[in-house]
């Protein structure tokens, strides 16, 4: 089932576009990665797949409805997106925050408690669930607002199929630890698995290559590739995009490119 798709899309702020001419189509399970330098405009496409950012031209379909028709509720019980920055700062606990993410639902108080649980463990902050959140450290604000995104991403609290819901993250390993870092792809993995189809912008290139089915490259507003890490991780590809003399080599166990400078 294709859970989403771009056509040529453009999109921007105002009458100048940031994006032009994007396609691309996510089917349920796909883990896709957004990679490019900065300012190319992934952040950009996630907040025109989130609502965030007007469709100036082509077209963009969640399920098979354009994105334009979806009212917000509607579109907020089936995307969750986590954006590179969250700015919120009034004295909620941990708990409360995580909760923020069932608002879009009406599946009662023990279902949302259940999912709030599942989400505090998922992200290993059951710890800190009665902290206050603006006094925590920078990765552990991270994981609260993952748990908070994982939290809104569920219909119920059953662990049934996620066909059908998209998952937005910009930069989630930005501020975690090695260890974090890897929970979350097992995480991710998870939900892939689970049917949900995950969109993902990560500089962390080898990070992305293992976690990642398909990488879709966005420079200076279009995207430029899209395939497989190892499809598209050539050495003078990645090199003209950065501008910086890059190896490439292949993880010796788990087969994908691994990417490092020279
Ligand atoms: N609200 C806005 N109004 C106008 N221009 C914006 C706005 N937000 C972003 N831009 C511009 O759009 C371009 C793309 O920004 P975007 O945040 O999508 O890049 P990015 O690829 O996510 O970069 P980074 O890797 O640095 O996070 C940049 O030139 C940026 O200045």
């Amino acid at each position: 089932m294709t859970t989403l798709a771009l056509h040529d899309a453009s999109a921007g702020w105002g009458a100048c576009p940031v994006l032009t001419g994007i396609s691309l189509r996510c089917k349920a399970g796909d883990i896709v990665g957004l990679l490019g330098p900065n300012g190319a405009g992934k952040s950009t496409l996630l907040r025109l797949i989130a609502g965030d950012t007007d469709l100036l031209a082509g077209s963009a379909e969640l399920g098979s409805k354009p994105l334009a028709s979806w009212s917000s509720a509607a579109r907020a019980r089936c995307i969750a997106y986590l954006p590179q920055a969250s700015s919120l700062t009034f004295p909620f606990t941990v708990s409360e925050v995580v909760a923020l993410g069932r608002l879009p639902h009406a599946g009662g108080r023990q279902c949302d408690m259940t999912l709030v649980e599942w989400a505090l463990a998922a992200t290993d902050t059951q710890p800190i669930a009665n902290r206050l959140y603006p006094l925590l450290s920078g990765g552990e604000k991270q994981r609260v607002q993952l748990a908070r995104v994982l939290c809104q991403l569920e219909t119920d609290a059953s662990g049934g199929s996620l066909d059908g819901k998209l998952l937005l993250l910009d930069e989630p390993t930005a501020a975690l630890d090695l260890r974090h870092q890897q929970d979350l792809v097992a995480l991710l993995r998870q939900l892939a698995g689970r049917g949900c189809t995950v969109l993902v912008a990560l500089h962390d290139i080898n990070l992305l290559s293992s976690l990642c089915h398909r990488v879709m490259v966005v420079d200076r507003g279009h995207g430029i590739a899209l395939g497989t890490p190892a499809e598209v991780f050539s050495a003078d590809f990645l090199q003209s995009l950065y501008g910086t003399p890059l190896c490439v080599s292949t993880h010796p166990t788990g087969g994908y490119p691994l990417v490092f400078p020279q």
